[in-house]
């Protein structure tokens, strides 16, 4: 299970975004969450992804309650999360080919043979053509950068993924395809989804369930 229990979170602590915040994804289990802009998805999203360390409640990995996050987060705890955000080109150096891009988790720990084993077997799931793969960020447009996120987000075979409005930017082809690579890995492996968004269509389309922030936050004591 993806536990998050009481989240609170936000950048002032006198003033957080998201207050006592209760919510589990089952292994292999699709959770769609949806709020408006601004509401704090992205900030507990970021806490799921051991990206942003809460103020306050515990985040479960399968039993193990996280106690470190970004960088200092144990490898172990890292490469059980990938996670996908709204704008590929705020989450690509722009300096990396495609291939070094979606090789990145492996970077530390990969040998290069198998970086380039990897990188060749992923890109047809996402939709990447060996051309592309050469290619520097500003040589691709939006939807194939965001292709190659998504790549790298599932190289190191996450038992949870977490798309952060993966496919809010592009146009709905794209947006399909990127969700049928999800689903298609999904059923794969058994992987989990947390999928944040604003479109209640697709995200129920997309998910097993959806929630609601304003269902979330309403249990709140006092409110
Ligand atoms: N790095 C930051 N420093 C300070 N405030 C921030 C930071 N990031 C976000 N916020 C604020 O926290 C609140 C929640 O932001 P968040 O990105 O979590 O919302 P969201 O629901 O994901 O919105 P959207 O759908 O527009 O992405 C907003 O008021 C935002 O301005």
């Amino acid at each position: 299970m993806l536990e998050l229990q009481a989240i609170t979170a936000g950048y002032d602590r006198k003033a957080p975004v998201v207050r006592n915040v209760t919510l589990s994804v089952a292994p292999g289990e699709s959770v769609g969450l949806l709020g408006p802009s601004g509401c704090g998805k992205s900030t507990l999203a970021r806490v799921a992804a051991l990206l942003h360390r809460p103020d306050a409640g515990t985040l479960l990995l399968d039993g193990d309650p996280v106690r470190r996050w970004r960088h200092r987060a144990p490898r172990a705890q890292r490469t059980a999360i990938g996670v996908v955000f709204q704008q590929p080109r705020l989450s690509a150096d722009p300096r990396l080919r495609l291939t070094d891009l979606i090789a990145e988790p492996l970077r530390a720990t990969g040998r290069r043979d198998e970086v380039r084993e990897r990188v060749a077997e992923l890109a047809p799931s996402v939709g990447l053509t060996p051309d592309l793969l050469d290619r520097r960020p500003h040589e691709v447009s939006d939807g194939q950068l965001q292709r190659a996120c998504l790549a790298r987000a599932l190289l190191v075979r996450p038992r949870w993924l977490i798309c952060d409005e993966m496919t809010a930017m592009l146009d709905a082809s794209t947006a399909a395809a990127l969700v049928a690579a999800v689903e298609e890995y999904r059923s794969a492996t058994g992987a989990g989804l947390l999928a944040v968004g604003h479109d209640q269509v697709l995200l129920g389309r997309w998910c097993d369930r959806t929630v609601s922030w304003e269902k979330l936050t309403s249990t709140e004591p006092g409110e």
